[in-house]
């Protein structure tokens, strides 16, 4: 469960975040939407522990993560939308070395590695240096070594950027699985389809608010009739779908 109380944040006096406040329980799939600079990242790295709000409070399954960081982050698999790797290193090499942080047992470390090398198709390469791998390889390793300590929270900064079709319904299978075994995922995505598909809840954030949140059904019931789909929903909501 991922609790988030009234948190703030600015950047030299540009309001990211203001007053934001959701709470998604264990086993939901949330997709967090809203258009560009509407604040989705500030907010994902705030829940990630990367930045610190100016004001507020983040709780990660009931643990505070502004007073006890440590054992909040060991609790998250956190997918940045770009993430850093170290290319001088293989991909078997940087999944120890995401373990290691995470101190998994070595017999964990060895099923769960076998387990997204395989999933995520990566086996013949897992010896290869990073620097030789595609984007959509990168981005299935970052994947793999963010799941690799078995986290409760997974939090994912726009997953399908730069994927192709058969990742891309490989991710949304993963994640739509890993809610449907009790974990939280909180994905941001610009892909409007993919949050109207498999998630639970969807949220929809303009400049640092909450417009609207709830089930995509719920979502649609409250707009009303001429908003079948999410997408008409989200341009109408946000202004974006006015033109000058
Ligand atoms: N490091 C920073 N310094 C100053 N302003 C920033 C910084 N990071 C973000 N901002 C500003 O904060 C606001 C929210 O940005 P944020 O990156 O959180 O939005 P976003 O919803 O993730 O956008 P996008 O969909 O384009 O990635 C924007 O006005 C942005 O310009």
């Amino acid at each position: 469960m991922i609790s988030i109380e009234n948190i703030t944040k600015q950047y030299q006096g540009v309001t990211a975040v203001k007053d934001l406040t959701l709470s998604i329980p264990s086993g939901c799939l949330f997709g967090f939407i809203g258009p560009n600079g509407a604040g989705k990242t500030t907010t994902i790295r705030i829940l990630a522990g990367i930045l610190v709000p100016d004001a507020g409070t983040v709780r990660i399954a009931g643990i505070d993560l502004n007073t006890r960081p440590e054992k909040a982050k060991q609790k998250i698999g956190f997918i940045p939308d770009r993430p850093y790797l170290y290319e001088k290193l293989t991909g078997n090499e940087f999944l120890k070395f995401c373990a290691d942080i995470y101190r998994v047992r070595p017999k964990d470390f060895i099923a769960a590695r076998d387990r997204y090398l395989s999933l995520f198709a990566m086996q013949d390469y897992a010896d290869h240096l990073i620097e030789s791998y595609s984007h959509g390889m990168k981005q299935r390793l970052v994947m793999a070594s963010a799941l690799i300590h078995d986290p409760e929270i997974i939090i994912v900064d726009e997953p399908m950027v730069g994927l192709d079709p058969a990742a891309i319904r490989l991710v949304k299978k993963l994640f739509r699985d890993l809610a449907d075994k009790g974990k939280t995922v909180f994905m941001s995505t610009h892909t409007l389809e993919i949050a109207e598909s498999i998630c639970d809840q969807v949220a929809i954030i303009h400049k640092g608010r909450i417009l609207t949140h709830g089930t995509v059904a719920e979502l649609q019931a409250r707009a009303g009739d001429s908003h079948d789909r999410l997408e008409d929903l989200f341009l109408d909501l946000t202004g974006s779908g006015e033109v000058p």
